[in-house]
């Protein structure tokens, strides 16, 4: 089976645009575990655009399901992280301007790094992933900082899968049979959607997790509308 870890990063970035409560993170997260999703995921940026540190405390008090809590392994980000204790904490090397998270991690120049900061968490009891490409070299040499699982960056499966080339998920095939053979799980995420996941999980062997928000909000808004259109219909006769 693969866990479907929703992000809610677009949640917090539609309440932050008016600066009050709505719509609430904390009930937002409690009702999609609710639904049935087996976990929340959230990316506190330094910037706190969507997330905020704040978020990221409140949470840990109340999701249920596995918490996974991504970024860039600076200071603060690991010091929020030893402090909450989620689950899982997914490495990704994002640059503080990045828009999203556009790139995986270089594990070969990055070893020693990675190393130190996943064997701490570790021996905090948080699950280790790292945010990756499918390059074989860079899966070896994930394996060696001793992670415990690797995510895989997905935005070009996403962007091939829809101009038509299925072909585009080969080497993430390839990635996970090398990935599950070195001993590591498999996650995945970015850009993946009600259009792509099927094919991607038919295609990904032992694929645990996949992390979606950025569709899964936008398409929430879009299969919403009709209803909440008609509701107001409803009460203003
Ligand atoms: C690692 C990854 O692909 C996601 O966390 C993505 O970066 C979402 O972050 P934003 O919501 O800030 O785009
Ligand atoms: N790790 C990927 C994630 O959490 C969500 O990415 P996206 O669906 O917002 O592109």
């Amino acid at each position: 089976m693969t866990k479907l870890s929703v992000n809610i990063n677009k949640i917090a970035t539609l309440r932050n645009s008016r600066g009050g409560n709505v719509p609430n993170l904390l009930k937002v997260a409690t009702d999609i575990e609710g639904f049935g999703a087996q976990g929340i995921t959230i990316h506190p940026r330094p910037d706190e655009r969507h997330i905020r540190y704040q978020d990221a405390r409140d949470l840990k008090d109340v999701v249920t399901t596995e918490f996974n809590i991504e970024g860039n392994p600076i200071q603060s980000f690991m010091d929020l992280v030893l402090e909450t204790k989620p689950t899982q904490v997914t490495l990704v090397p994002d640059a503080v301007d990045a828009i999203t998270s556009n790139a995986g991690w270089d594990t070969i120049s990055h070893q020693s790094f990675l190393k130190e900061v996943i064997a701490e968490f570790q021996q905090n009891g948080i699950r280790t992933s790292i945010f990756i490409d499918t390059d074989v070299k860079l899966i070896e040499a994930a394996a060696k900082t001793g992670t415990d699982r690797i995510e895989l960056y997905t935005e070009e499966f996403a962007c091939q899968f829809n101009k038509g080339n299925k072909d585009a998920v080969k080497p993430y095939t390839e990635a996970a049979v090398l990935a599950h053979e070195l001993g590591l799980g498999i996650n995945a995420g970015h850009d993946l959607s009600l259009e792509n996941i099927q094919f991607f999980k038919q295609n990904i062997p032992n694929l645990a997790e996949v992390s979606i928000g950025h569709a899964l909000i936008a398409e929430s808004l879009y299969l919403g509308l009709e209803n909440v259109v008609n509701m107001y219909l409803h009460r203003l006769q």
